[in-house]
């Protein structure tokens, strides 16, 4: 099967005032369908670049990189992702149904396709019955799920999240995570999920991306032996301890060799 998101010696620096500034350098990566893919690395090592090229918001400066077979770009008009950031970003002035209506009116949805899409994307994310409450009437938590019902509901393939719970206390956290992997499960989007957390990305991945920091690099990339099928606990066992530790070697390695 050829890989969803395919990245080839991609490059990005930017140009500043202060000199260029290397974000990413010789990234290697290839994306399959279905898999959940954690980025995990230091302050500005390049994640959120990463994700920002393969949403087609940056221009990559050097190497390839394809979404579907297509340029990001092309990916973005053939509306191949949604994007959930690290603040909810649903608008105060709309109820969490029109936040989530708000990409459904911009792609054109019929008004009855409109009504269906958010019922089912609010049931989704186990949110039925707050369609017409306001943001500022939910939790945090609940916010979030708002936001990643809003990035799911025109069934984009691939869910770009960036941090989307890292501003959450960790019982909220780990309620989202366990939420977040099975609707993972039941959807089999692919996803690349950016975290600072270790136990995060091992408990959500099948493949966990540790990045060094600047010039961004890879500095090791993780398949799980985990189970599809992960209760919290399974961060208690000897293979989830054995790959945090992985995890933590790769950071380690790649803060010694920048
Ligand atoms: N538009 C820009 N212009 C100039 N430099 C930028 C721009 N965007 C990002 N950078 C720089 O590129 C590097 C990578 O930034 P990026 O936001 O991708 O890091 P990150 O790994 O997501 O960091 P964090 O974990 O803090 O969110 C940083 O040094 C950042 O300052």
């Amino acid at each position: 099967m050829s890989p969803v998101i395919s990245a080839d010696t991609l490059n990005l620096t930017f140009r500043t005032n202060d000199g260029p500034v290397h974000a990413l350098k010789d990234v290697d990566l290839d994306i399959r369908k279905g898999e959940f893919v954690s980025f995990i690395g230091p302050s500005g090592c390049g994640k959120t670049t990463f994700l920002r090229c393969v949403a087609g918001l940056e221009t990559p400066t050097g190497g390839t990189l394809t979404v579907n077979g297509m340029s990001p770009d092309e990916a973005r008009r053939a509306r191949a992702y949604g994007y959930v950031f690290q603040a909810a970003g649903l608008y105060p002035w709309r109820t969490i149904g029109g936040n989530i209506r708000l990409p459904l009116e911009i792609m054109g949805f019929s008004e009855e396709e409109k009504r269906r899409r958010v019922k089912d994307t609010l049931a989704l994310v186990d949110l039925d019955g707050f369609e017409k409450k306001y943001p500022w009437q939910l939790s945090g938590g609940m916010q979030q799920r708002a936001s990643i019902a809003r990035a799911l509901s025109f069934d984009a393939e691939i869910l770009l999240m960036d941090e989307p719970f890292g501003a959450l206390d960790e019982i909220v956290r780990d309620r989202l995570n366990e939420e977040l992997l099975s609707l993972w499960g039941r959807t089999e989007k692919t996803m690349l999920f950016v975290t600072h957390s270790i136990p995060e990305a091992v408990y959500l991945s099948t493949k966990i991306v540790v990045m060094s920091p600047r010039p961004g690099r890879i500095s090791d990339v993780i398949d799980s032996p985990l189970p599809k099928e992960r209760p919290l606990d399974i961060r208690d066992s000897r293979e989830f301890i054995e790959i945090a530790h992985r995890v933590r070697d790769g950071l380690r390695a790649g803060m010694e060799a920048a």
